[in-house]
């Protein structure tokens, strides 16, 4: 669902569909995300890169040029109709990409190819399994807890009727939404690190020097668990962030940086946001869910993967 999601942005295009017409290319995003979110020993002992140890190397060049294939194939068609006389973007074709060759046509440059391909992959691999482990997670907790799943539902049923589709701009008339997805993010952050930083200078804090030139690893995963912050924070409760300011969007909240902070915080954010609403509002309004087997909440593993039947409303 989201690389679908995000392959329409980018591209108009249905990339699960492309991928399910070829056997070999089953799997290849997931594949492709997990070598990329393994945590590397090479990165912190950089002698061992050439051993390729966790194999993600090897899956990278397996991987990559097959969906560069998928990709030159929509990139060369999409500019073989550009080069139509009135050429016209239709409705199927206002996507990123198409606003990338304009912002270019207009500049009078002509749009590298290559470099798209690689801008794709850069924001298809960053935003697969961040927003889809972020889903999963809340789905979880939500069956774990029937009570905030029950207020999930009442304020969809009030706001946009039950089994109707959630719009884009109903979203802001969702705080317990957004607060459940807050509460996701802070307890099950997706990029639980971070990406590293380096010291520019050496720097004092509480007493510690960080010597000019450290990698410094923040441990968000750490901070969202930290009790001398939250209150009880292992327990999944949305309503702390109801009438609270604290809020990830700027990366000014060091207690909460889900989407890290500073230059390089996530371009995907606002993106993320939009499709974490869209998808879990979605799911929660139009099925009703129960787990598998007649399990009980309390006796869910919250650890495992989440194994759930959605059963239609009407
Ligand atoms: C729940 C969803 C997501 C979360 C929690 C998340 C989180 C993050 C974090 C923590 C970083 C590092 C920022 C820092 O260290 O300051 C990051 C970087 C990045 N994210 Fe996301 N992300 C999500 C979704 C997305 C999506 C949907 C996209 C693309 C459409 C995306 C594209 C990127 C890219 C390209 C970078 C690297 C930026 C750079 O190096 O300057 N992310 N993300």
């Amino acid at each position: 669902m989201i690389l679908n999601l995000l392959s329409k942005t980018f591209f108009s295009m249905d990339l699960v569909q492309s991928i399910g017409e070829i056997d070999e290319y089953k799997d290849m995003v997931g594949n492709l995300a997990r070598a990329i979110a393994t945590p590397n020993l090479g990165d912190v002992f950089p002698f061992l890169t050439i051993f390729d140890l966790h194999g993600i190397r090897w899956s990278s060049r397996t991987y990559i040029p097959m969906l560069f294939n998928i990709f030159n194939d929509h990139i060369d068609k999409r500019l073989k109709l550009r080069e139509e006389e009135n050429y016209v973007a239709k409705s199927s074709n206002k996507d990123v990409f198409e606003a990338l060759l304009n912002i270019s046509q207009e500049k009078g440059q002509k749009m590298d190819t290559e470099k798209i391909k690689h801008l794709f992959l850069d924001l298809i691999i960053a935003g697969i399994d961040t927003s889809s482990y972020v889903v999963e997670r809340a789905m979880t907790e939500l069956l774990h807890n029937p009570n905030i799943m029950s207020k999930a539902k009442m304020e969809l049923e009030q706001t946009i009727g039950i089994g109707n589709p959630l719009q884009e701009s109903q979203i802001e008339n969702l705080p317990y939404l957004e607060a459940i997805i807050k509460e996701t993010l802070r307890k099950y952050p997706p990029a639980p690190f971070l990406l590293p930083r380096k010291a520019k200078e050496n720097v004092e804090i509480h007493g510690y020097i960080i010597p000019k030139g450290a990698q410094v690893i923040i441990n968000e995963w750490g901070i969202g668990r930290n009790p001398n912050i939250w209150d009880d924070p292992n327990l999944f409760s949305p309503k702390r962030f109801l009438g609270s300011n604290i809020d990830y969007v700027k990366g000014h909240d060091c207690n909460f940086t889900p989407f890290g902070g500073g230059r390089r915080i996530c371009p995907g954010m606002k993106l993320a946001t939009k499709m974490l609403h869209l998808m879990l509002g979605s799911m929660v309004n139009s099925f009703n869910w129960r787990l598998e087997n007649d399990m009980k909440p309390e006796d869910m593993d919250l650890d495992q993967q989440l194994r759930a039947i959605a059963v239609r409303i009407n």
